[in-house]
């Protein structure tokens, strides 16, 4: 069997470990390479030791030493991180999968030119789950338009480092889409002191962060006299690894383009 040849950035983080894992125990997967910022704890170590069963995969802070072998990267790490990755991995023809999120327009930017030299899939949440409510969310949007306002409500461990979560962020994109409306112009991040009632058009965010909280995702539509709850709760990181993995042969027979998990799963 023609195996995926994959390495690992962010190798000793939550998610570079669960990928770490897939990647071992996927037929069609060798985990050829394994990166990490210099001070990493792992760097240094074997990728996989972690699973008390060595991979052979020495993590790295090389960028080059860890791609060596690679046709695909896996990223789950920070924006500063990926971009420096996706721009060695577009001039080397490596694909990548991209889990960061936190991205400006500008990092975005980056990622969309760098998909015209290699294939990219780029997701804030690699979960079957999401990605099946974010069509669920699509359908209600349309049918709750009028009298109905909208708030996204996330909450996720104590480590996560940006707000609101990618994966709300997406969720309001592709309800402002639905409504064809741009979420920069009607999404609202806070609330303090004296607000003035609420702009029937906006789409509210609310964050909350605490405890080992893995990633959970409420949209609500309150209307007068009823409202209704569009819920996604995830109880592991097991779903994102897979979710990659998935992308990753989905990207087997793809040169350059820039997709998402939609694509993926044929729900686009
Ligand atoms: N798309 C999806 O399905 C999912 C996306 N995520 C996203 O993935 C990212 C990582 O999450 P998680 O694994 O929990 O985070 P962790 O902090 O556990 O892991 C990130 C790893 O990347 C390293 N790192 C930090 N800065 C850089 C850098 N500039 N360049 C390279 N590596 C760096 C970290 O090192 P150090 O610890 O030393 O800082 C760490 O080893 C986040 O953006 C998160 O939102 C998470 C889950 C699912
Ligand atoms: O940082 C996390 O943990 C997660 N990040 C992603 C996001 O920002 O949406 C996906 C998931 O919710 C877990």
């Amino acid at each position: 069997m023609n195996q995926m040849k994959i390495a690992v950035a962010g190798a000793s983080g939550r998610m570079g470990h669960m990928l770490i894992e897939a990647i071992q125990n996927a037929e069609d997967a060798v985990l050829t390479g394994a990166l990490d910022v210099p001070t990493a704890p792992g760097v240094g170590t074997d990728a996989a030791a972690f699973l008390g069963k060595p991979a052979g995969v020495t993590i790295t802070s090389d960028l080059t030493a860890a791609l060596a072998d690679a046709d695909y990267l896996i990223d789950f790490t920070r924006p500063e991180g990926t971009l420096k990755h996706v721009a060695y991995c577009a001039e080397h023809g490596i694909k990548v999968i991209i889990g960061t999120t936190g991205f400006d327009d500008e990092g975005k930017a980056a990622i969309a030119e760098a998909a015209k030299k290699t294939a990219i899939l780029f997701a804030p949440n690699m979960s079957v789950g999401v990605n099946v409510t974010m069509k669920l969310l699509e359908m209600a949007a349309k049918s709750f338009s009028q009298g109905y306002d909208i708030e996204i409500i996330e909450a996720h461990h104590r480590h996560k480092v940006d707000a609101p979560s990618g994966t709300a962020l997406k969720m309001g994109e592709v309800i402002a889409d639905a409504l064809g409306r741009k979420l920069a112009d009607v999404a609202v991040f806070s609330r303090e002191g004296v607000t003035g009632v609420r702009d029937p058009s906006s789409i509210g965010f609310a964050t909350i962060r605490g405890g080992d909280i893995v990633g959970d995702h409420t949209v609500l539509f309150a209307g007068d006299g009823e409202r209704v709850e569009i819920t996604h709760k995830s109880s592991s990181r097991v779903t994102y690894a897979h979710g990659s993995m998935r992308a990753a042969r989905f990207l087997s027979d793809k040169a350059t383009g820039l997709y998402d998990m939609q694509d993926v799963l044929g729900l686009s």
